[in-house]
């Protein structure tokens, strides 16, 4: 499941255990609540860090929770995870409007809508001594929402780096994520991304930026997303001058 602390400005959203934090929809249920009470403490200033234990950061859908919920229906499997991936959408709208700047601690795997939870925040920070970063649609034979393929369009900048974790499901590492714009930056191990995505937020946390104003700029980053997850975005103006 998940805990969530707040230190100063900054909130740690972590994701608890050491298990592959399969997204299902009581988990991503308690993500949302979590996200939900961010927002409503949500002050200028404030930053979401987000991480988690284990050797996993996320490994996507629960697929075995929708086999075992579906008593083995391939149709019913099928719209169990169609029912996921309305869940989900709702909380990736979450992180995307959410009013402060948001910092993903990649601590161990993170693999399809896994990989899209952590790049769905602002920044993302990647451990380099364990954990891959991979798309596996293709090798498990499905294809991807439209939320999904808008955000890595909206997130990975290099054509080339798209087609080779969507066409050919690479599993990247650290470094080989930061080469390709996937990540921010590769650090040694679980400690120091940790300390890295805290010393990140506490500078970004002294901007004390509008949160309001923030979100909308963000939004209005990435028209293609918004307009697959149905965000629209408007003017703000609280000046500060
Ligand atoms: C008719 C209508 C049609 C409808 C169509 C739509 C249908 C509806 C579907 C909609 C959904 C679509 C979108 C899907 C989203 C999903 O999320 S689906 C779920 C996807 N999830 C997965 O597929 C899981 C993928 N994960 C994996 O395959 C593995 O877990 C892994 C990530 C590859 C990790 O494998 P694992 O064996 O657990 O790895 P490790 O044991 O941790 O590591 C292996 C060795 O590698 C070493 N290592 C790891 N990282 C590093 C590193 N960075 N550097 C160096 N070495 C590393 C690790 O130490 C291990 O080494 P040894 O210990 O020596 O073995």
């Amino acid at each position: 499941m998940c805990t969530l602390e707040k230190r100063g400005n900054v909130f740690f959203l972590t994701l608890t255990g050491d298990d592959e934090h399969c997204l299902n929809p009581t988990f991503i249920s308690s993500i949302r609540s979590a996200l939900s009470e961010v927002k409503s403490q949500s002050i200028p200033g404030s930053v979401l860090i987000t991480s988690a234990q284990g050797k996993y950061f996320s490994n996507g859908f629960d697929l075995k929770w929708a086999k075992s919920a579906s008593d083995g229906s391939p149709s019913k499997t099928i719209d169990l995870l169609l029912n996921m991936v309305d869940l989900f959408k709702l909380l990736v709208v979450d992180l995307v409007s959410l009013p402060m700047p948001t910092i993903a601690a990649i601590t161990g795997h993170a693999c399809a809508a896994g990989l899209v939870l952590a790049i769905s925040h602002d920044y993302v920070l990647m451990r380099r001594d364990r954990g891959v970063l991979y798309m596996s649609e293709l090798d498990i034979g499905i294809t991807l929402p439209d939320y999904f393929i808008a955000m890595m369009r909206s997130k990975i900048g290099k054509p080339e780096a798209r087609r080779d974790i969507l066409l050919r499901g690479v599993k990247v590492k650290a470094e080989e994520a930061v080469a390709m714009g996937l990540v921010g930056s590769a650090h040694d191990d679980g400690e120091s991304v940790l300390e890295a995505a805290v010393s990140m937020g506490e500078d970004l946390a002294k901007k004390k930026w509008d949160g309001e104003v923030y979100s909308e700029i963000r939004k209005s980053l990435y028209p293609e997303l918004c307009e697959v997850l149905g965000l629209t975005t408007k003017d703000v103006a609280n000046p500060r001058f």
